[in-house]
């Protein structure tokens, strides 16, 4: 498929329950367009595992330099998990803009609010499953959650789908039921001419 930029270059935040298939589902898209979409890089606090690399996986900073950030409001989301912050910082969606890329956000529900109440426009889309059974089936398959974390998950999975049930939160819901119509239902939605 020709490398085309959809009409609307806004930034896609792209949200659902841990496990639901978001990152099999924006892999295959990015695949379907080469050099047309970006993941947004977030920054973190945490230590660099082995084999991620500064700037690619993660900006990382020191706890410092993130919450000299958050003073300057310089992230569009940020939130703290455990004793680590991660966030999305302006400026790094401002550049991936401006190489004519159109940034893609991987955001959990409380990263999707503080969007939703920023001034930056983005278009959201929730990704759903079939049914929380078959969300805990995806996430043991996967391998690599301990039974506590898919506890935890699923718990935090329910409070999201709740959340996503709020009007006007999300431009569009996919279900990820079989995964090659919900990546024909992402890409058309993506690809869908802009609205007036
Ligand atoms: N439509 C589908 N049908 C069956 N299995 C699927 C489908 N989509 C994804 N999966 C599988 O479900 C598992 C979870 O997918 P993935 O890792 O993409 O989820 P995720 O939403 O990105 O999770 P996280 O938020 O934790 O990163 C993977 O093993 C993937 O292969």
């Amino acid at each position: 498929m020709a490398s085309i930029l959809p009409p609307d270059t806004r930034p896609i935040v792209i949200s659902g329950p841990s496990g639901v298939g978001k990152g099999t589902l924006y892999n295959r898209l990015f695949a379907a367009h080469p050099d047309v979409f970006t993941l947004s890089v977030s920054h973190t606090t945490r230590n660099r595992r082995n084999g991620e690399e500064d700037g690619v996986h993660y900006h990382f900073v020191t706890h410092e330099d993130f919450d000299t950030l958050i003073a300057s409001d310089g992230f569009v989301e940020h939130a703290k998990y455990g004793s680590n912050k991660y966030g999305t910082s302006k400026m790094t969606i401002m550049e991936q803009t401006a190489k004519g890329k159109v940034v893609v956000l991987d955001i959990e529900m409380e990263g999707v609010k503080q969007i939703k109440s920023s001034p930056i426009s983005a278009r959201f889309v929730f990704i759903k499953p079939p049914s929380v059974g078959e969300l805990e089936r995806r996430l043991r398959g996967r391998g690599t959650e301990t039974e506590e974390s898919v506890k935890k998950r699923l718990a935090q999975a329910k409070v999201e789908l709740d959340f996503a049930e709020t009007p006007g939160i999300h431009d569009k819901v996919i279900v990820n039921n079989d995964l090659d119509a919900a990546l024909k239902e992402l890409d058309e939605w993506v690809y869908q001419p802009k609205p007036e």
